[in-house]
Protein backbone atom coordinates (compact mmCIF):
# COMPACT_ATOMS: atom_id res chain seq x y z
CA UNK A 1 0.00 0.00 0.00
CA UNK A 2 1.37 3.48 -1.10
CA UNK A 3 2.27 5.71 1.76
CA UNK A 4 -0.87 7.67 2.97
CA UNK A 5 0.02 9.76 5.48
CA UNK A 6 -0.98 11.78 7.56
CA UNK A 7 -4.38 11.68 6.36
CA UNK A 8 -7.85 13.12 7.85
CA UNK A 9 -11.21 11.32 8.49
CA UNK A 10 -14.29 12.91 8.89
CA UNK A 11 -18.38 12.36 9.80
CA UNK A 12 -20.83 14.33 10.04
CA UNK A 13 -23.64 15.16 12.98
CA UNK A 14 -26.97 14.60 12.59
CA UNK A 15 -30.59 15.33 13.61
CA UNK A 16 -33.46 13.01 14.99
CA UNK A 17 -36.29 14.04 13.29
CA UNK A 18 -38.67 11.69 14.69
CA UNK A 19 -38.12 8.26 17.07
CA UNK A 20 -35.39 8.87 19.70
CA UNK A 21 -35.44 6.61 22.46
CA UNK A 22 -37.85 4.25 21.05
CA UNK A 23 -34.68 3.70 18.14
CA UNK A 24 -33.21 1.84 20.93
CA UNK A 25 -36.33 -0.50 21.19
CA UNK A 26 -36.19 -1.25 17.17
CA UNK A 27 -38.54 1.09 16.71
CA UNK A 28 -38.50 3.26 13.12
CA UNK A 29 -36.55 6.96 13.28
CA UNK A 30 -36.15 9.50 11.15
CA UNK A 31 -32.49 11.20 10.76
CA UNK A 32 -30.06 13.53 8.52
CA UNK A 33 -26.93 14.12 8.44
CA UNK A 34 -25.61 17.90 9.32
CA UNK A 35 -23.08 19.86 7.88
CA UNK A 36 -21.31 20.24 11.40
CA UNK A 37 -18.62 17.33 11.79
CA UNK A 38 -15.94 15.89 13.23
CA UNK A 39 -12.02 15.66 11.66
CA UNK A 40 -9.74 12.96 12.80
CA UNK A 41 -5.85 13.41 11.30
CA UNK A 42 -3.63 10.53 11.63
CA UNK A 43 -0.04 11.17 11.67
CA UNK A 44 3.39 9.51 12.18
CA UNK A 45 4.28 9.15 16.05
CA UNK A 46 7.78 10.65 17.24
CA UNK A 47 8.24 7.36 18.22
CA UNK A 48 6.45 4.57 16.24
CA UNK A 49 6.57 2.36 19.65
CA UNK A 50 4.18 5.21 21.28
CA UNK A 51 0.14 5.33 20.37
CA UNK A 52 -1.09 8.85 20.91
CA UNK A 53 -4.55 10.20 21.28
CA UNK A 54 -5.22 13.68 21.46
CA UNK A 55 -8.74 15.11 21.97
CA UNK A 56 -8.28 18.75 22.56
CA UNK A 57 -12.00 19.59 22.58
CA UNK A 58 -12.17 17.35 25.63
CA UNK A 59 -8.84 18.46 27.30
CA UNK A 60 -7.17 14.75 26.66
CA UNK A 61 -3.92 13.77 25.82
CA UNK A 62 -2.98 10.05 26.60
CA UNK A 63 -0.13 7.54 25.26
CA UNK A 64 -0.14 4.08 25.04
CA UNK A 65 2.97 1.97 24.49
CA UNK A 66 1.68 -0.61 21.24
CA UNK A 67 3.17 -3.26 23.21
CA UNK A 68 1.32 -2.91 26.45
CA UNK A 69 -2.22 -3.69 24.17
CA UNK A 70 -4.01 -6.58 25.24
CA UNK A 71 -2.76 -8.52 22.02
CA UNK A 72 -3.11 -12.10 23.11
CA UNK A 73 -6.31 -11.70 24.03
CA UNK A 74 -7.74 -10.27 20.86
CA UNK A 75 -6.12 -12.99 19.24
CA UNK A 76 -7.84 -15.35 20.79
CA UNK A 77 -10.84 -14.52 19.42
CA UNK A 78 -9.87 -13.48 16.25
CA UNK A 79 -11.31 -15.70 12.96
CA UNK A 80 -10.40 -13.97 10.01
CA UNK A 81 -7.67 -11.93 8.23
CA UNK A 82 -10.29 -9.40 7.70
CA UNK A 83 -11.86 -8.87 12.01
CA UNK A 84 -15.84 -8.72 11.66
CA UNK A 85 -17.76 -7.39 14.90
CA UNK A 86 -19.35 -9.64 17.23
CA UNK A 87 -23.37 -8.96 18.42
CA UNK A 88 -21.77 -8.00 21.91
CA UNK A 89 -18.47 -6.33 22.91
CA UNK A 90 -15.85 -9.07 24.25
CA UNK A 91 -15.92 -8.46 27.90
CA UNK A 92 -12.55 -10.40 28.20
CA UNK A 93 -11.12 -7.47 25.56
CA UNK A 94 -13.17 -4.56 27.69
CA UNK A 95 -11.59 -5.85 30.76
CA UNK A 96 -8.28 -5.10 29.69
CA UNK A 97 -8.84 -1.98 28.16
CA UNK A 98 -10.03 -0.94 31.56
CA UNK A 99 -6.93 -1.97 33.20
CA UNK A 100 -5.30 0.46 30.63
CA UNK A 101 -7.45 3.04 31.83
CA UNK A 102 -7.29 3.03 35.43
CA UNK A 103 -5.58 6.24 35.59
CA UNK A 104 -8.75 7.89 33.85
CA UNK A 105 -10.91 9.59 35.97
CA UNK A 106 -13.33 11.38 33.97
CA UNK A 107 -16.12 9.56 32.47
CA UNK A 108 -15.93 11.65 29.25
CA UNK A 109 -11.83 10.85 28.59
CA UNK A 110 -12.78 7.38 29.75
CA UNK A 111 -15.65 6.61 26.96
CA UNK A 112 -13.67 8.00 24.32
CA UNK A 113 -10.33 6.14 25.22
CA UNK A 114 -11.70 2.69 25.52
CA UNK A 115 -13.76 3.51 22.54
CA UNK A 116 -10.38 4.42 20.39
CA UNK A 117 -8.62 1.21 22.15
CA UNK A 118 -11.42 -1.16 21.31
CA UNK A 119 -11.33 -0.45 17.70
CA UNK A 120 -7.21 -0.06 17.58
CA UNK A 121 -7.07 -3.53 19.05
CA UNK A 122 -9.63 -5.38 16.55
CA UNK A 123 -8.36 -3.66 13.40
CA UNK A 124 -4.48 -2.72 13.48
CA UNK A 125 -1.97 -5.30 14.95
CA UNK A 126 1.27 -5.94 16.45
CA UNK A 127 3.34 -4.69 13.56
CA UNK A 128 1.09 -1.47 12.85
CA UNK A 129 3.32 1.49 13.77
CA UNK A 130 1.76 3.45 16.21
CA UNK A 131 0.54 7.19 15.25
CA UNK A 132 -0.41 10.04 16.06
CA UNK A 133 -4.27 10.33 16.19
CA UNK A 134 -5.75 14.00 16.71
CA UNK A 135 -9.54 15.08 16.52
CA UNK A 136 -10.94 18.38 16.18
CA UNK A 137 -15.17 18.80 16.12
CA UNK A 138 -17.32 21.50 14.89
CA UNK A 139 -20.29 19.84 17.11
CA UNK A 140 -20.75 20.55 20.06
CA UNK A 141 -20.21 17.82 22.31
CA UNK A 142 -22.83 15.56 24.07
CA UNK A 143 -25.48 18.06 23.35
CA UNK A 144 -27.62 15.50 20.83
CA UNK A 145 -26.16 16.02 17.47
CA UNK A 146 -24.37 12.53 17.42
CA UNK A 147 -20.99 13.36 18.28
CA UNK A 148 -20.19 10.23 20.31
CA UNK A 149 -20.96 8.39 16.82
CA UNK A 150 -18.81 10.83 14.86
CA UNK A 151 -15.70 9.87 16.71
CA UNK A 152 -16.31 6.07 16.47
CA UNK A 153 -17.24 6.23 12.83
CA UNK A 154 -13.66 8.79 11.92
CA UNK A 155 -11.71 5.94 14.53
CA UNK A 156 -13.64 2.98 12.61
CA UNK A 157 -12.74 4.69 9.34
CA UNK A 158 -8.86 5.82 10.11
CA UNK A 159 -8.28 2.13 11.62
CA UNK A 160 -9.99 0.09 8.98
CA UNK A 161 -7.39 1.89 6.69
CA UNK A 162 -4.37 1.32 8.68
CA UNK A 163 -5.41 -2.31 9.35
CA UNK A 164 -5.75 -2.79 5.36
CA UNK A 165 -9.04 -3.81 5.59
CA UNK A 166 -10.49 -1.11 3.41
CA UNK A 167 -8.94 1.22 0.88
CA UNK A 168 -9.13 5.11 1.68
CA UNK A 169 -12.33 6.14 -0.60
CA UNK A 170 -11.83 7.47 -3.53
CA UNK A 171 -15.36 9.64 -5.03
CA UNK A 172 -15.10 13.11 -5.68
CA UNK A 173 -17.58 15.25 -4.78
CA UNK A 174 -19.68 14.96 -8.28
CA UNK A 175 -18.05 11.40 -9.26
CA UNK A 176 -20.41 9.22 -11.16
CA UNK A 177 -18.37 6.51 -10.48
CA UNK A 178 -20.06 2.78 -8.42
CA UNK A 179 -19.94 3.46 -4.38
CA UNK A 180 -18.31 0.99 -2.42
CA UNK A 181 -18.85 -1.25 0.17
CA UNK A 182 -16.45 0.11 2.59
CA UNK A 183 -18.43 1.98 4.13
CA UNK A 184 -20.73 -0.32 5.66
CA UNK A 185 -17.41 -1.84 7.28
CA UNK A 186 -17.21 1.04 9.06
CA UNK A 187 -20.53 1.40 9.91
CA UNK A 188 -20.46 -1.83 11.32
CA UNK A 189 -17.14 -1.24 13.38
CA UNK A 190 -18.42 2.17 14.50
CA UNK A 191 -21.51 0.63 16.04
CA UNK A 192 -18.69 -1.13 18.64
CA UNK A 193 -17.11 1.92 19.58
CA UNK A 194 -20.55 3.31 19.96
CA UNK A 195 -21.70 0.67 22.39
CA UNK A 196 -18.46 1.67 24.68
CA UNK A 197 -19.18 5.17 24.82
CA UNK A 198 -23.24 5.54 24.68
CA UNK A 199 -23.96 2.25 26.20
CA UNK A 200 -26.81 0.59 23.99
CA UNK A 201 -27.22 2.24 20.90
CA UNK A 202 -29.83 1.96 18.18
CA UNK A 203 -27.24 2.51 15.62
CA UNK A 204 -28.74 5.21 13.87
CA UNK A 205 -26.34 7.73 14.61
CA UNK A 206 -23.28 6.04 13.28
CA UNK A 207 -25.26 4.83 10.41
CA UNK A 208 -25.78 9.05 9.71
CA UNK A 209 -22.36 9.88 10.94
CA UNK A 210 -21.37 6.93 8.04
CA UNK A 211 -23.78 6.86 4.86
CA UNK A 212 -24.71 10.36 5.40
CA UNK A 213 -28.25 11.71 4.05
CA UNK A 214 -31.16 11.57 5.23
CA UNK A 215 -32.73 7.68 6.76
CA UNK A 216 -35.71 5.98 7.82
CA UNK A 217 -33.75 3.75 10.13
CA UNK A 218 -34.81 0.58 12.24
CA UNK A 219 -32.61 -1.16 14.27
CA UNK A 220 -33.47 -5.17 14.47
CA UNK A 221 -33.81 -7.37 17.78
CA UNK A 222 -30.93 -9.47 17.56
CA UNK A 223 -28.14 -10.22 15.04
CA UNK A 224 -30.28 -9.18 11.95
CA UNK A 225 -28.70 -6.37 9.63
CA UNK A 226 -30.78 -3.26 10.64
CA UNK A 227 -32.63 -1.85 8.20
CA UNK A 228 -31.50 1.22 6.08
CA UNK A 229 -34.32 3.49 3.86
CA UNK A 230 -31.94 6.31 2.54
CA UNK A 231 -34.94 9.02 2.06
CA UNK A 232 -33.68 11.28 -1.17
CA UNK A 233 -36.68 13.68 -0.98
CA UNK A 234 -37.82 15.58 1.69
CA UNK A 235 -40.72 18.43 1.36
CA UNK A 236 -39.57 22.23 2.09
CA UNK A 237 -39.57 22.44 5.82
CA UNK A 238 -37.98 24.90 7.92
CA UNK A 239 -35.64 23.74 10.88
CA UNK A 240 -34.52 25.71 13.75
CA UNK A 241 -31.51 24.18 15.42
CA UNK A 242 -30.93 25.04 19.09
CA UNK A 243 -28.52 24.07 21.62
CA UNK A 244 -29.45 24.85 25.59
CA UNK A 245 -25.49 24.12 26.00
CA UNK A 246 -26.93 21.92 29.41
CA UNK A 247 -24.13 19.16 28.86
CA UNK A 248 -25.81 15.86 29.66
CA UNK A 249 -24.79 12.45 28.99
CA UNK A 250 -26.57 10.00 26.29
CA UNK A 251 -25.59 6.88 28.20
CA UNK A 252 -27.38 7.96 31.36
CA UNK A 253 -31.02 9.13 29.26
CA UNK A 254 -31.12 5.96 27.32
CA UNK A 255 -30.36 3.77 30.73
CA UNK A 256 -32.70 5.44 32.76
CA UNK A 257 -35.93 5.05 29.78
CA UNK A 258 -34.23 1.26 30.21
CA UNK A 259 -35.07 1.22 33.77
CA UNK A 260 -38.78 2.92 33.41
CA UNK A 261 -38.74 -0.08 30.96
CA UNK A 262 -37.80 -2.32 33.14
CA UNK A 263 -40.28 -0.91 35.39
CA UNK A 264 -43.45 -0.03 34.38
CA UNK A 265 -43.24 -2.29 31.15
CA UNK A 266 -46.30 -2.35 29.93
CA UNK A 267 -46.93 1.51 30.23
CA UNK A 268 -43.50 2.46 28.74
CA UNK A 269 -44.57 0.09 25.86
CA UNK A 270 -47.18 1.74 25.07
CA UNK A 271 -45.49 5.21 24.81
CA UNK A 272 -43.04 3.62 22.88
CA UNK A 273 -45.98 2.16 20.25
CA UNK A 274 -47.03 5.72 19.72
CA UNK A 275 -43.72 6.94 19.00
CA UNK A 276 -43.06 4.28 16.56
CA UNK A 277 -46.89 5.51 14.74
CA UNK A 278 -44.97 9.48 14.94
CA UNK A 279 -42.04 7.82 12.88
CA UNK A 280 -44.44 6.15 10.48
CA UNK A 281 -46.59 9.12 10.33
CA UNK A 282 -43.89 11.74 10.02
CA UNK A 283 -42.32 9.32 7.00
CA UNK A 284 -45.55 9.17 4.89
CA UNK A 285 -45.69 12.60 5.24
CA UNK A 286 -42.30 13.62 4.03
CA UNK A 287 -41.92 11.23 1.24
CA UNK A 288 -45.16 12.76 0.04
CA UNK A 289 -43.77 15.53 -3.03
CA UNK A 290 -45.93 17.83 -2.15
CA UNK A 291 -46.63 19.59 1.72
CA UNK A 292 -49.92 21.00 1.59
CA UNK A 293 -51.15 22.99 4.02
CA UNK A 294 -52.83 20.22 5.66
CA UNK A 295 -49.93 17.91 5.80
CA UNK A 296 -47.15 20.78 7.09
CA UNK A 297 -49.95 21.12 9.87
CA UNK A 298 -50.02 17.52 10.86
CA UNK A 299 -46.55 17.57 11.20
CA UNK A 300 -46.44 20.39 13.42
CA UNK A 301 -48.71 18.29 15.69
CA UNK A 302 -46.15 15.23 15.65
CA UNK A 303 -43.23 17.22 16.58
CA UNK A 304 -45.47 18.14 19.56
CA UNK A 305 -46.93 15.08 20.64
CA UNK A 306 -43.58 13.49 20.03
CA UNK A 307 -41.93 15.80 22.69
CA UNK A 308 -44.71 15.28 24.99
CA UNK A 309 -44.02 11.90 24.56
CA UNK A 310 -40.02 12.15 25.04
CA UNK A 311 -41.15 14.14 28.32
CA UNK A 312 -42.98 11.51 29.58
CA UNK A 313 -40.09 9.35 29.38
CA UNK A 314 -38.59 11.74 31.17
CA UNK A 315 -35.43 12.89 28.87
CA UNK A 316 -36.82 16.36 28.74
CA UNK A 317 -35.20 19.22 31.05
CA UNK A 318 -35.98 22.62 32.23
CA UNK A 319 -34.27 24.20 29.71
CA UNK A 320 -35.65 22.56 27.05
CA UNK A 321 -38.98 23.68 28.57
CA UNK A 322 -37.72 27.22 28.18
CA UNK A 323 -37.02 26.75 24.35
CA UNK A 324 -40.42 24.91 23.89
CA UNK A 325 -42.31 27.60 25.75
CA UNK A 326 -40.36 30.42 23.80
CA UNK A 327 -41.35 29.45 20.68
CA UNK A 328 -44.93 28.46 21.30
CA UNK A 329 -44.96 32.16 22.86
CA UNK A 330 -43.28 33.60 20.15
CA UNK A 331 -45.93 31.96 17.69
CA UNK A 332 -43.35 30.34 15.77
CA UNK A 333 -43.73 26.59 15.43
CA UNK A 334 -43.57 23.66 17.36
CA UNK A 335 -40.36 22.31 18.96
CA UNK A 336 -39.11 19.09 20.33
CA UNK A 337 -36.24 18.12 21.23
CA UNK A 338 -33.39 15.64 19.13
CA UNK A 339 -31.08 13.87 20.20
CA UNK A 340 -30.82 11.69 23.68
CA UNK A 341 -32.64 15.00 25.05
CA UNK A 342 -32.07 15.86 29.08
CA UNK A 343 -30.25 19.04 27.93
CA UNK A 344 -28.42 19.64 24.32
CA UNK A 345 -30.66 20.29 21.07
CA UNK A 346 -34.15 20.92 20.34
CA UNK A 347 -35.64 21.18 16.84
CA UNK A 348 -38.45 23.87 16.01
CA UNK A 349 -40.15 23.35 12.60
CA UNK A 350 -41.21 26.78 11.71
CA UNK A 351 -44.40 27.84 10.70
CA UNK A 352 -44.95 28.59 6.81
CA UNK A 353 -46.19 32.36 7.32
CA UNK A 354 -43.56 33.21 10.26
CA UNK A 355 -41.92 36.54 9.20
CA UNK A 356 -37.93 36.33 9.68
CA UNK A 357 -38.08 39.61 12.18
CA UNK A 358 -39.84 37.68 14.43
CA UNK A 359 -37.60 34.30 14.12
CA UNK A 360 -34.98 37.29 14.55
CA UNK A 361 -36.37 38.31 17.90
CA UNK A 362 -36.89 35.00 19.07
CA UNK A 363 -32.94 33.90 18.34
CA UNK A 364 -31.85 37.21 20.22
CA UNK A 365 -34.17 35.83 22.93
CA UNK A 366 -32.33 32.84 23.35
CA UNK A 367 -29.35 34.50 23.51
CA UNK A 368 -30.08 36.02 26.52
CA UNK A 369 -30.12 32.48 27.85
CA UNK A 370 -27.52 31.59 26.71
CA UNK A 371 -28.64 28.98 24.47
CA UNK A 372 -27.00 28.81 20.46
CA UNK A 373 -28.78 29.00 17.16
CA UNK A 374 -27.09 26.64 14.34
CA UNK A 375 -26.47 27.55 10.73
CA UNK A 376 -26.34 23.89 9.00
CA UNK A 377 -27.83 21.88 5.95
CA UNK A 378 -29.03 18.78 6.04
CA UNK A 379 -28.72 15.56 4.04
CA UNK A 380 -24.69 16.04 3.33
CA UNK A 381 -21.79 13.71 2.92
CA UNK A 382 -21.33 11.16 5.25
CA UNK A 383 -17.92 9.52 5.87
CA UNK A 384 -14.70 11.16 3.82
CA UNK A 385 -11.50 10.57 3.54
CA UNK A 386 -8.33 13.20 2.70
CA UNK A 387 -4.82 13.19 2.22
CA UNK A 388 -1.67 15.29 0.82
CA UNK A 389 -2.79 17.37 3.56
CA UNK A 390 -1.25 21.16 3.53
CA UNK A 391 -1.43 20.99 7.28
CA UNK A 392 0.19 19.03 10.00
CA UNK A 393 -0.87 17.51 13.18
CA UNK A 394 0.76 20.73 14.99
CA UNK A 395 -1.28 23.26 12.29
CA UNK A 396 -4.56 21.29 13.18
CA UNK A 397 -3.91 21.05 16.83
CA UNK A 398 -3.46 25.10 16.69
CA UNK A 399 -6.60 26.05 14.39
CA UNK A 400 -8.85 28.33 16.45
CA UNK A 401 -12.40 28.36 15.78
CA UNK A 402 -14.79 26.34 14.14
CA UNK A 403 -14.60 28.44 11.51
CA UNK A 404 -10.93 28.13 10.85
CA UNK A 405 -10.93 24.32 11.37
CA UNK A 406 -13.62 24.47 8.32
CA UNK A 407 -11.58 27.05 6.55
CA UNK A 408 -8.53 24.66 6.30
CA UNK A 409 -9.86 21.56 6.16
CA UNK A 410 -13.67 21.41 5.73
CA UNK A 411 -15.69 19.22 3.95
CA UNK A 412 -17.09 22.01 1.72
CA UNK A 413 -13.70 23.91 1.22
CA UNK A 414 -11.39 21.84 0.34
CA UNK A 415 -12.07 19.99 -3.24
CA UNK A 416 -9.88 16.97 -2.26
CA UNK A 417 -11.87 15.16 -0.25
CA UNK A 418 -13.00 11.77 -1.24
CA UNK A 419 -15.96 9.50 0.07
CA UNK A 420 -17.05 5.73 -0.12
CA UNK A 421 -20.65 7.07 -1.24
CA UNK A 422 -21.78 9.26 -4.21
CA UNK A 423 -25.43 11.36 -3.58
CA UNK A 424 -26.14 13.22 -0.27
CA UNK A 425 -28.53 15.76 -1.02
CA UNK A 426 -27.58 18.90 0.73
CA UNK A 427 -30.91 20.85 1.93
CA UNK A 428 -29.52 24.54 2.39
CA UNK A 429 -30.06 26.00 5.71
CA UNK A 430 -28.57 29.57 6.88
CA UNK A 431 -30.01 30.24 10.16
CA UNK A 432 -33.06 28.25 9.48
CA UNK A 433 -32.15 25.11 7.87
CA UNK A 434 -34.50 24.45 4.99
CA UNK A 435 -35.67 20.67 4.15
CA UNK A 436 -35.84 21.20 0.72
CA UNK A 437 -35.49 19.10 -2.40
CA UNK A 438 -36.73 19.61 -6.16
CA UNK A 439 -39.13 17.42 -6.50
CA UNK A 440 -39.73 15.66 -10.19
CA UNK A 441 -41.68 12.86 -10.78
CA UNK A 442 -38.90 10.68 -10.92
CA UNK A 443 -36.92 12.22 -8.02
CA UNK A 444 -39.90 10.84 -6.37
CA UNK A 445 -39.83 7.77 -7.58
CA UNK A 446 -36.24 7.27 -6.50
CA UNK A 447 -36.85 8.85 -3.15
CA UNK A 448 -39.40 5.87 -2.23
CA UNK A 449 -38.73 2.91 -4.14
CA UNK A 450 -35.60 1.47 -2.51
CA UNK A 451 -34.77 -2.22 -3.81
CA UNK A 452 -33.34 -4.09 -0.67
CA UNK A 453 -30.09 -4.70 -0.36
CA UNK A 454 -28.28 -7.15 2.07
CA UNK A 455 -24.62 -5.58 3.81
CA UNK A 456 -23.06 -7.41 6.45
CA UNK A 457 -24.67 -4.42 9.01
CA UNK A 458 -27.25 -3.08 7.34
CA UNK A 459 -29.77 -3.84 4.64
CA UNK A 460 -32.10 -1.12 2.98
CA UNK A 461 -35.74 -1.81 1.74
CA UNK A 462 -38.72 -0.20 1.27
CA UNK A 463 -41.52 -0.69 -1.45
CA UNK A 464 -43.92 2.38 0.16
CA UNK A 465 -46.58 1.75 -2.79
CA UNK A 466 -48.82 -1.13 -3.25
CA UNK A 467 -47.97 -2.53 -6.96
CA UNK A 468 -48.47 -5.75 -8.59
CA UNK A 469 -45.24 -7.93 -8.50
CA UNK A 470 -45.67 -7.73 -12.18
CA UNK A 471 -44.99 -4.66 -12.66
CA UNK A 472 -41.98 -4.53 -10.30
CA UNK A 473 -40.31 -7.31 -11.98
CA UNK A 474 -41.51 -5.42 -15.86
CA UNK A 475 -39.71 -2.20 -14.26
CA UNK A 476 -36.65 -3.42 -12.30
CA UNK A 477 -35.38 -5.42 -15.79
CA UNK A 478 -35.60 -1.68 -17.47
CA UNK A 479 -32.07 -0.63 -17.08
CA UNK A 480 -30.98 2.41 -14.79
CA UNK A 481 -30.73 5.71 -16.39
CA UNK A 482 -31.81 8.83 -14.87
CA UNK A 483 -31.53 7.99 -11.05
CA UNK A 484 -28.06 7.09 -11.70
CA UNK A 485 -26.82 10.83 -12.47
CA UNK A 486 -29.59 11.41 -9.28
CA UNK A 487 -26.81 9.35 -7.54
CA UNK A 488 -28.67 6.20 -5.90
CA UNK A 489 -27.08 3.25 -5.66
CA UNK A 490 -29.59 1.62 -6.20
CA UNK A 491 -31.28 -0.81 -8.66
CA UNK A 492 -32.15 2.22 -11.11
CA UNK A 493 -35.74 2.90 -12.23
CA UNK A 494 -36.16 5.53 -15.60
CA UNK A 495 -38.58 7.83 -16.34
CA UNK A 496 -40.82 4.78 -17.71
CA UNK A 497 -41.45 3.69 -14.14
CA UNK A 498 -42.50 7.11 -12.93
CA UNK A 499 -44.75 7.31 -16.64
CA UNK A 500 -46.12 4.25 -15.20
CA UNK A 501 -46.66 4.99 -12.07
CA UNK A 502 -48.58 8.21 -13.07
CA UNK A 503 -50.81 6.85 -15.94
CA UNK A 504 -52.03 4.21 -13.29
CA UNK A 505 -52.24 6.59 -10.67
CA UNK A 506 -51.03 3.72 -8.25
CA UNK A 507 -49.71 6.11 -5.78
CA UNK A 508 -50.88 3.65 -2.39
CA UNK A 509 -48.84 4.62 0.07
CA UNK A 510 -48.14 1.60 2.04
CA UNK A 511 -46.07 3.11 5.24
CA UNK A 512 -45.89 -0.64 7.28
CA UNK A 513 -44.62 -1.99 4.32
CA UNK A 514 -41.98 -4.41 5.74
CA UNK A 515 -38.59 -6.05 4.52
CA UNK A 516 -40.16 -9.19 3.88
CA UNK A 517 -43.10 -7.10 1.72
CA UNK A 518 -40.05 -5.59 -0.10
CA UNK A 519 -38.42 -9.00 -1.31
CA UNK A 520 -42.05 -10.99 -1.73
CA UNK A 521 -42.95 -7.95 -4.26
CA UNK A 522 -39.80 -8.20 -6.30
CA UNK A 523 -39.49 -11.89 -6.71
N1 LIG B 1 -14.76 16.12 19.86
C1 LIG B 1 -14.69 15.07 20.68
N2 LIG B 1 -13.50 14.66 21.17
C2 LIG B 1 -13.42 13.60 21.98
N3 LIG B 1 -14.48 12.88 22.41
C3 LIG B 1 -15.68 13.24 21.97
C4 LIG B 1 -15.86 14.35 21.09
N4 LIG B 1 -17.17 14.46 20.81
C5 LIG B 1 -17.79 13.47 21.50
N5 LIG B 1 -16.90 12.74 22.20
C6 LIG B 1 -17.21 11.57 23.04
O1 LIG B 1 -18.61 11.34 22.96
C7 LIG B 1 -19.24 11.55 24.24
C8 LIG B 1 -20.57 12.30 24.05
O2 LIG B 1 -21.46 11.38 23.57
P1 LIG B 1 -23.02 11.42 23.89
O3 LIG B 1 -23.57 10.20 23.25
O4 LIG B 1 -23.26 11.66 25.33
O5 LIG B 1 -23.52 12.72 23.12
P2 LIG B 1 -23.90 12.97 21.60
O6 LIG B 1 -23.43 11.80 20.80
O7 LIG B 1 -23.38 14.29 21.21
O8 LIG B 1 -25.48 13.06 21.68
P3 LIG B 1 -26.62 12.09 21.10
O9 LIG B 1 -26.19 10.68 21.41
O10 LIG B 1 -27.83 12.48 21.87
O11 LIG B 1 -26.70 12.40 19.67
C9 LIG B 1 -18.25 12.36 25.03
O12 LIG B 1 -18.40 12.06 26.42
C10 LIG B 1 -16.91 11.87 24.50
O13 LIG B 1 -16.55 10.67 25.15
C1 LIG C 1 -31.44 8.37 22.28
C2 LIG C 1 -31.08 7.72 20.96
O1 LIG C 1 -32.26 7.16 20.41
C3 LIG C 1 -30.58 8.74 19.93
C4 LIG C 1 -29.35 9.46 20.31
O2 LIG C 1 -28.95 10.29 19.24
C5 LIG C 1 -30.07 6.65 21.20
C6 LIG C 1 -29.86 5.73 20.00
O3 LIG C 1 -30.77 5.57 19.20
O4 LIG C 1 -28.78 5.16 19.93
Amino acid sequence: MPELEPFIVSAPGKVIIFGEHSAVYAKPAIAAAISLRTYLMVAPSEDEEDLTLEFPDIGLVHSWKRSSLPWEVVEKFSTSNKPTTTDELIPEVVSEISKLLSDMNQSIHYAASSSFLYLYVHLCNRQTKAKRFTVRSTLPIGSGLGSSATISVCLAGALSILGQHIEPATLGNNDKSVDNQDSEYIDSWAFMGEKLIQGNPSGIDNAVATHGGAVMFQRTQSSVPSVRTTMRNFPKLKLLLTDTKQPRRSSDLVGNVSRLNSEYPKIISSILNALEDIAREGYSIMIKPNLDERARKRLSELFEINHGLLVALGVSHPVLEKVRILTDEFKIGKTKLTGAGGGGCAITLIDDDVAESKIKELIAKYDEFGFETFETSLGGKGVGYLNDLKIDSEGFLSLESKEDIENAIGVDNVNEWKFCKRGGMTMIGVALMTLEAAVSPTAYIAAVLEVPTSSPFSSKTEIPFLISSDLIAKTLTIPALTTAANGTNLPKINFELAEIFFNLGTIEFKPNATPQDAVTAIV
